[in-house]
């Protein structure tokens, strides 16, 4: 029999009557999408949490979304005495069965689909506390000022966690590209540009890297697809945020 029967050309050409289908269906998704911003744009004042989440959602092309840096939301000392805590944390971790972890007591297998070498910032009380509350009033106010929330008070934190990306076999040393599972996120270097080589956060859509200094906040639309950019020598610490609606956090 021959094989070429049974290919099938995933990039061939739609067929005519397929692109009329298609078009027919974008149009009404189109005109769907312009009445319902329609709608949540003359009630910008009175827009429930989920509204502006929708709003946030349709209101511009993806593509038009850039990534943009807050620069400076951690001085030198909060970074240092971050990071500080959080090795501390980790080389006094107990072995637990239940959480896969590395040598060191950093856990590997959080994020199911592209896990990090990483530790839950609500594994740390001596700095859950304050790290959320100096982020709310640094990063989400900001964030969900600019993308259209009424009050700083309907996001919040859906993940927050400590990200290790060292140069060494065996260990975690890039993150290949993907979309976070949920509306906006930002990473925030904790140790110095000159401690590694390599890093930083690419995006495919735009072909751009970020790479930011000690203290930087990165933050993007979720759903672009995004790497971390493999380091070749040090190692790279960030504290990243998965930001949403509040009551969708854990
Ligand atoms: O390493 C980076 O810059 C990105 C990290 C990231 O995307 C993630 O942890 O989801
Ligand atoms: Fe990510």
């Amino acid at each position: 029999m021959n094989k070429k029967e049974f290919e099938f050309d995933l990039f061939s050409e739609f067929t005519e009557e397929e692109e009329a289908l298609y078009a027919s269906i974008a149009n009404k998704f189109e005109t769907k999408r312009r009445e319902c911003l329609a709608k949540l744009q003359k009630r910008s004042l009175e827009r429930t949490p989920e509204q502006s989440r929708l709003f946030y959602k349709i209101s511009q092309d993806l593509t038009q979304r850039q990534p943009y840096i807050l620069p400076g939301i951690l001085n030198q000392e909060e970074c240092n005495m971050i990071l500080e805590k959080v090795l501390n944390h980790v080389s006094s971790s107990i072995p637990n069965e239940s959480v896969k972890r590395n040598v060191e007591g950093w856990t590997t297998s959080r994020h199911s689909a592209y896990p990090t070498t990483d530790i839950p910032c609500s594994s740390i009380p001596t700095l859950n506390t304050f790290i959320r509350d100096i982020l709310h009033t640094r990063v989400i106010k900001k964030i969900s000022f600019n993308a259209g929330f009424k009050s700083s008070n309907e996001l919040d934190f859906k993940d927050l966690f400590f990200v290790k990306y060292e140069a060494k076999e065996g260990e975690q040393s890039e993150l290949k590209l993907h979309s976070d599972g949920c509306l906006i996120s930002f990473n925030i270097l904790l140790n110095m540009r000159q401690e590694f080589e390599g890093g930083g956060t690419y995006f495919s859509f735009n072909k751009k890297l970020y790479e930011i200094e000690m203290g930087d906040c990165l933050v993007h639309d979720s759903r672009h697809l995004h790497a971390g950019r493999k380091i070749t020598k040090g190692r790279r610490f960030i504290l990243v945020g998965f930001v949403d609606l509040g009551y969708l956090t854990t």
